[in-house]
């Protein structure tokens, strides 16, 4: 039996830090266990011009704790209107490390984002020309299409066709929820990958239900099947290089989940890597998580691996039902559960 697990400093692929109040109250939470973290752009207005991520990225950098060397890289929203020479100007200065791609609509504050993704052909083939990853939210809007299958649906009319199109384009698929996803990821070339949150490995469509609803299993794409959640397991502790850790945090104060019409988005940052190790521990692959926590990322985005280590020893954490105070307390994946390992350093 392993009782301490040592790896190389982790990145996190895939995080919202909010802005204001919120964005100090979870900013330490993510700093504290990760060097890096691609940091989403869905303000409310969204972050899309190289001015507004720079003054975004100074917000955060405020709001880290004294002595913190965590890095935001930072992310451009692409809308109907995104101009490449702006997106590479951006790119040339070092502020925005990818673009990212919402559907219109198709998640929190993504009215702003892309109606047709084929009227962005010149900046597709700028990103593609430059080497700049383009970081998908993969889901149809469609009204017809039954809302567990938004993400497979994307795969099969918009996916498929853009990586023919572009095929030489470094595309990421954010938090992937099926089987499909999985195929489409493992059959395809090396500028294809995947990120994959904790709540997508622990959680089936079970867990919006269970006992009542359950609005803190909520969140975009929605949780799926337990066949889905096996294959996301699978290919998460296969060793290979094109799956890598995101979470996906995404904090909603309290009120705004538990309402009649709540918020989608789960609050991981405070055990993530607790969450995630419970998972190659139990699937056996404890011996695979530094890979898929600290270096498959990192060699897919092009960037240096990270300096330093985190250790994570085997012990009971219990997770509090709440986490921080106040107007911008917010209720953690896990609240309530005993987690078997903690970060202790
Ligand atoms: N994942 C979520 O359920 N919510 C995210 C948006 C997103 O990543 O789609 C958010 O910003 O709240
Ligand atoms: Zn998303
Ligand atoms: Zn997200």
């Amino acid at each position: 039996m392993t009782y301490r697990l040592t790896i190389r400093r982790p990145d996190d692929w895939h995080v919202h830090l909010r802005d204001g109040d919120m964005l100090h109250a979870v900013a330490p939470y993510t700093a504290r266990q990760f060097a890096r973290a691609i940091i989403m752009p869905n303000l409310a207005p969204p972050v899309t011009s190289v001015a507004a991520a720079t003054a975004y990225r100074e917000r955060i950098r405020a709001a880290l704790p004294a002595g913190s060397d965590f890095t935001p890289l930072m992310t451009c929203y692409l809308t109907d209107t995104a101009d490449a020479a702006e997106i590479a100007r951006g790119h040339a200065e070092g502020v925005w490390a990818a673009c990212k791609l919402y559907p219109a609509n198709a998640t929190t504050n993504s009215a702003h984002g892309v109606s047709d993704i084929r009227a962005l052909g010149r900046v597709l083939e700028m990103l593609q020309r430059i080497g700049m990853p383009l970081l998908i939210h993969g889901e149809v809007t469609d009204p017809e299409i039954d809302f567990f299958d938004r993400e497979a649906v994307f795969i099969e009319r918009t996916l498929g066709g853009l990586v023919r199109d572009f095929p030489a384009l470094k595309i990421v698929l954010e938090h992937i929820t099926t089987a499909e996803a999985v195929d489409f990821v493992n059959g395809a070339g090396a500028n294809v990958a995947a990120t994959i949150t904790p709540q997508h490995l622990h959680l089936n469509r079970n867990a919006l239900f269970a006992g009542g609803l359950q609005p803190h299993a909520f969140c975009l794409p929605v949780v799926k099947r337990e066949r889905h959640r096996l294959a996301v397991r699978t290919a998460a502790v296969s060793g290979s290089p094109r799956f890598f850790l995101g979470t996906d945090t995404a904090p909603h104060v309290r009120g705004r989940k538990e309402m009649a019409c709540g918020c989608a988005g789960i609050f991981n940052a405070p055990f993530a890597l607790e969450s995630y190790l419970a998972v190659f521990d139990a699937e056996d692959a404890l011996d695979r998580f530094e890979g898929f926590a600290s270096e498959h990322g990192a060699r897919f985005y092009g960037l240096p691996l990270n300096e330093g280590t985190v250790t994570l020893e085997r012990r009971d954490v219990l997770v509090p039902a709440l986490c921080g105070v106040g107007d911008t307390a917010v209720v953690p994946f896990h609240a309530g559960q005993t987690l078997a390992w903690q970060m202790v350093g």
